[in-house]
């Protein structure tokens, strides 16, 4: 096998800590290390880990770190420099900083849908347009919602075509760790001026679709879910469209007869099975909430797990821009197996 590629993640909280694990999980990539601006749990867990830890600002930094017991390998700078391409993981809009540190080492970078398309210039959905990051220094994961977004669409689109779109994001409040998120007691328009980014964001991916999106933030850390109304230009069976998006690894179907009814189902699901964190990587779409009509309305109900959904198409994206496969369909096959995804068949999943 060629050398292995070396990955470094630049910011390490919910999304970055995650990439790492699963940079850890190929054959084909190493990980040089993480660079945080401070000493934290998440830090300790690096280090127990192993993770080679660099500070964003050492100056800054250095002591707090060394008062902490937790030895740094460097500056951010260094493990740049180090690094065969970087997965920015920074706070949404730090991205768009870190890409002149990037240009000044000229070094490829991934970043995250915090961060506006045009930092990157190409937008990236691995199922819908993995070549187009094929050799690019520069590209962006589109947020959450929006690959979550892209993975339904993508297949629907493929399968059926699809006239327009109509998607309500349920938007969690904030992560399960982000205190100072909210609301606490109130359901919040966001935004309030419409369309959301989620459309927009799709078509930066599938700039055929047409898209209208709206969302609104809920009292809940969990999971987001999205309401999804669709014209197709075909009128499938509601099992034919069942068939379809069960070919999908990223893509679950869930059978009325798990019992599953909520989000809290879901995670709760996701800790039975033993998945590290509870993460599922997966859209998880309520097999009982897919109809058609006769002239080709689909609605459905699906479940998207922000903290981890990204983290797949992170690790395809690697491979693309670095070119080290070339084959969209490879690399997700490869990534699903070692990260433990497949098309859902309850008889087949491990725990
Ligand atoms: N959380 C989510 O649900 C999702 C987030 N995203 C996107 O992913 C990106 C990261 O979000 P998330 O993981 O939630 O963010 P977090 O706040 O959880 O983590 C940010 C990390 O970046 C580090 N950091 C802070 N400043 C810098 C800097 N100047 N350079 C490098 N690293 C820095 C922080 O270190 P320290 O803690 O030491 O300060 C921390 O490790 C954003 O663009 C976000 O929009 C995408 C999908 C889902
Ligand atoms: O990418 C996400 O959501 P989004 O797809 O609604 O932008 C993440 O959940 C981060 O969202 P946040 O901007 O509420 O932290």
């Amino acid at each position: 096998m060629a050398d292995k590629i070396k990955v470094a993640l630049n910011g390490y909280g919910t999304i970055g800590k995650r990439v790492a694990d699963a940079v850890m999980r190929q054959d084909d990539m190493t990980l040089v290390g993480i660079a945080k601006t401070k000493p934290d749990y998440e830090a300790y867990v690096a280090a127990k880990k192993g993770y080679a830890i660099y500070a964003v600002d050492p100056a800054k930094a250095e002591s707090k770190f060394k008062a902490a017991g937790l030895s740094i390998a460097g500056s951010n700078e260094e493990m740049i420099k180090k690094a065969d391409i970087i997965v920015d993981c920074a706070p949404e809009g730090i991205g768009e900083e870190n890409k002149k540190l990037y240009e000044k080492l000229n070094k490829p970078a991934i970043f995250q849908g915090g961060e506006e398309h045009e930092v990157a210039g190409t937008s990236f959905n691995a199922a819908a347009n993995y070549d187009q990051a094929i050799g690019k220094q520069f590209v962006r994961v589109v947020s959450c919602n929006t690959t979550g977004l892209c993975r339904l669409l993508y297949a629907l689109d493929k399968a059926y075509g699809i006239k327009k779109v109509r998607a309500t994001m349920m938007r969690r409040g904030g992560d399960p760790n982000d205190i100072k998120r909210g609301p606490i007691n109130a359901i919040v328009p966001d935004p309030i001026h419409l369309p959301s980014h989620h459309g927009p964001d799709v078509n930066t991916v599938l700039p055929h679709i047409k898209i209208d999106t709206v969302a609104v933030k809920l009292p809940t850390t969990l999971m987001h879910m999205h309401y999804v109304n669709m014209n197709l230009n075909k009128t499938p069976s509601r099992e034919d469209v069942i068939a379809t998006l069960k070919q999908y690894p990223r893509i679950w179907l869930i059978p009325p007869w798990l019992n599953i009814k909520s989000t809290a189902d879901v995670i709760e699901f996701g800790r039975e099975l033993g998945r590290p964190r509870n993460d599922m990587m997966e859209n998880v779409i309520w097999e009982e909430s897919v109809s058609v009509d006769k002239e080709g309305e689909l609605n459905l109900f699906q479940a998207i797990h922000q903290e981890s959904d990204v983290i797949p198409e992170n690790i395809d994206c690697i491979r693309a821009m670095t070119g080290i496969e070339k084959d969209g369909a490879k690399s997700m096959e490869k990534t699903n197996k070692t990260l433990g995804l497949g098309s859902f068949n309850p008889w087949k999943l491990s725990l």
